[in-house]
């Protein structure tokens, strides 16, 4: 097999762990990561919102925070994955793997048939650590070969060196969204936004062509409608909630419903609608479990929230009306009170730290979770109940919106 780069090797899991996730908070064994890289230093005040940034991070400290991160994870015996290393390790693997991501990411309609070719041929002549870079990072205009050469390219001619002729992926560091576990199977979503959606390009080759994932099967293949990965919540072995808002629609909870079924992965599906909101972009900005009957939730949803019960039924779907989130979660839990860690905040405060994903824990083992230690007051009030909260940094992470949740997708949970 051709490797990476000089003394490089292919990850493997740890003897022993198998992938695969039922809930939200069993003990945690490994974990897909992204470490930001090159993408998050393509952000500018003018593409800022459109790539779905709040501000513009400061690239090192936001890789120092992201490394710190990493190391509390291992400290706790998780395996943790690097989406950079694995994509670079795909394609050194796979010429197939190869193939799809520059197909992905070079655009005739962007760049003209042309230009495209041209692009193409040369990515497909790249070390594969260095596409992989590309993929992620993106490339202007300056940066193409021949770049500054006398060129026949209207294309070229017309875009300023500072355009992208790939888009930079800087959400890739919300590995969360673009693909989930369930079961032994694996995800790949589809996202709602045109910033995001060639994450899932990736995220696809990698599980279909990393040895590590070889003999993996997928759920939820037809992708029919959008499904982020942060609105899906595991409750429980077989009870799925997803939030239906900014992103995930309506079709996309029901096909998800639909398909899990179908593959036996799901008895029970809980649609939860959010506020279509930037705040609450997913379930998992308002509502994260702590231990198996525990949530941490932003306080206005407390009373608020409702949920549409899907179940099969005799090879189709039956909805039930909305009723209140906490009780129909519950019921198809099999206990008796989902608890929820109130965070008892005042509204200013409880809305301040909603946005700094005070909501958004992830939990490494029942009763232990990672969250950003700027959340004070909810970090303190989740301990009083209990909790065991490791604290991390997230200053310039968290200019993404997006906390520890967000920024892991579980790959093995004990089962
Ligand atoms: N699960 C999550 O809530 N992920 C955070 C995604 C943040 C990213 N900037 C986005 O808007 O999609």
């Amino acid at each position: 097999m051709a490797g990476v780069g000089p003394g490089s090797s292919t990850a493997v899991l740890p003897e022993g762990v198998a992938l695969g996730a039922a809930s939200e908070v069993a003990p945690l064994r490994a974990v897909l990561l992204h470490r930001p890289g090159e993408e998050l230093s393509r952000l500018t005040p003018r593409n800022n919102d459109q790539l779905l940034f709040d501000a513009l991070p400061w690239v090192a400290r936001a890789q120092e925070e992201h490394d710190a991160f990493a190391a509390v994870l291992r400290s706790r015996g998780v395996a943790v994955y690097l989406l950079g290393d694995l994509l670079a390790e795909t394609i050194a693997h796979s010429g197939a793997a190869r193939i799809q991501g520059i197909s992905a990411a070079v655009s005739p309609r962007r760049l003209g048939l042309g230009l495209a070719e041209e692009l193409s041929a040369y990515l497909r002549g790249r070390p594969a650590d260095e596409l992989a870079r590309i993929l992620t990072g993106g490339m202007t205009f300056d940066e193409l070969p021949g770049s500054g050469s006398d060129s026949a390219s209207l294309v070229r001619q017309m875009h300023h060196g500072g355009d992208f002729a790939i888009e930079p992926l800087p959400n890739l560091l919300f590995t969360r969204d673009s693909s989930f576990w369930i079961g032994r199977r694996f995800a790949i979503t589809s996202l709602a936004l045109a910033a995001r959606a060639r994450e899932s390009s990736l995220t696809d080759l990698i599980y279909a062509h990393h040895p590590m994932f070889s003999g993996s099967r997928r759920a939820y293949e037809s992708q029919i409608a959008p499904v982020e990965g942060g609105d899906v919540l595991l409750l429980a072995p077989g009870v799925v909630a997803v939030g239906v808002g900014e992103r995930t629609t309506p079709a996309g909870a029901e096909s998800l419903a639909r398909s899990l079924f179908d593959d036996g992965l799901a008895h029970t599906v809980l649609a939860v609608p959010i506020e279509q909101q930037r705040a609450f972009m997913h379930l998992d900005t308002v509502c994260t479990m702590v231990d198996r009957d525990a949530v941490v939730m932003y306080p206005s949803m407390h009373d608020t929230a409702v949920a549409y019960t899907m179940r099969a039924d005799d090879g189709g779907v039956s909805v039930g009306e909305a009723r209140p989130f906490l009780e129909a979660a519950a019921e198809a839990m099999g206990i008796a009170k989902l608890r929820v860690i109130d965070t008892g905040l005042d509204p200013v405060t409880a809305e301040r730290e909603q946005w700094d994903d005070g909501n958004n824990t992830l939990a490494l083992a029942p009763g232990v979770v990672v969250a950003y230690n700027r959340t004070v007051e909810t970090n303190k009030r989740l301990i009083d109940a209990g909790i065991e909260v490791l604290e991390i940094e997230g200053g310039e992470l968290g200019s993404g919106r997006g906390g520890p949740r967000c920024m892991s997708c579980p790959l093995s949970r004990e089962f």
